[in-house]
């Protein structure tokens, strides 16, 4: 990303939500993104994730020029490359887990067995359950096979834990930790529940739209020595 803005509205009601952000992510990383209420982290996401398009600036997926793309090419590019963990899991109540992932799979062009990816996740017991019948955190663990099965190259999560009580959550770091040493995904992943930075890569802080300061982990630590 290079100067990368975001600016909603115009006139004196317009809201700056990013203000010229330069990064640049390494494959297989797990970078995690801290930072107040309203700085700018999920526009940011969601802008490198193509579900929203930058006001000004470059982004760029590998050779691809996202900020220059047209809506058939950011829905081919989050297709193909990109998964999404949101806080709450969008299951569909009435799929089993493996027909929650069966939706994805379908559609994907190189995708997992639905089965394999529940067993990653630690729900290989669990394929014919109905949402209704599985805890939060194994909802959410749906929700991750479902982003994980059409294998992306990179795996956005918003609050994937926002929902869930340290324990669960902790768990559900696990699965991210799992698939990112498992697989290589690039993993990146908001949260205000700060302890999680120990488990990343490198910390990107937010503040005011901008990026404030990068700060690199010598070790990472694994998800259940994380102390919430
Ligand atoms: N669709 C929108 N229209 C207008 N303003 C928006 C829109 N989306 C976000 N904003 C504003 O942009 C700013 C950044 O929002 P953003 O959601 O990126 O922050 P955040 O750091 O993710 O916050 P939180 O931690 O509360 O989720 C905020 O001031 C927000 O109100």
């Amino acid at each position: 990303m290079k100067g990368l803005t975001k600016t909603y509205g115009e006139g004196r009601t317009a809201v700056h939500a990013l203000r010229g952000v330069d990064l640049e992510i390494g494959r297989s990383e797990i970078d995690v993104l801290l930072g107040p209420s309203g700085s700018g982290k999920s526009t940011f996401l969601n802008i490198l994730g193509g579900l929203d398009t930058a006001s000004s600036g470059e982004a760029w997926f590998g050779q691809q020029c996202l900020t220059e793309m047209n809506d058939r090419q950011l829905t081919r590019y989050r297709r193909n490359h990109v998964g999404f963990v949101f806080q709450f899991y969008n299951l569909m109540p009435s799929l089993t887990a493996r027909e929650n992932v069966e939706l994805v799979t379908e559609i994907a062009d190189n995708p997992m067995d639905p089965d394999e990816a529940l067993h990653l996740v630690g729900l290989g017991k669990r394929l014919d359950h109905f949402p209704a019948q599985l805890s939060g955190g194994e909802q959410q663990r749906v929700a991750i096979a479902r982003a994980v099965a059409k294998q992306p190259d990179v795996l956005f999560c918003d609050e994937p834990t926002g929902a869930l009580d340290s324990a669960t959550g902790r768990a559900v770091l696990r699965v991210l930790q799992d698939v990112n040493e498992r697989l290589g995904t690039t993993v990146l992943i908001i949260t205000h529940a700060a302890a999680t930075a120990a488990m990343a890569d490198r910390v990107i802080h937010f503040a005011d739209g901008a990026i404030r300061e990068v700060v690199m982990n010598e070790k990472r630590l694994a998800a259940e020595e994380i102390e919430w």
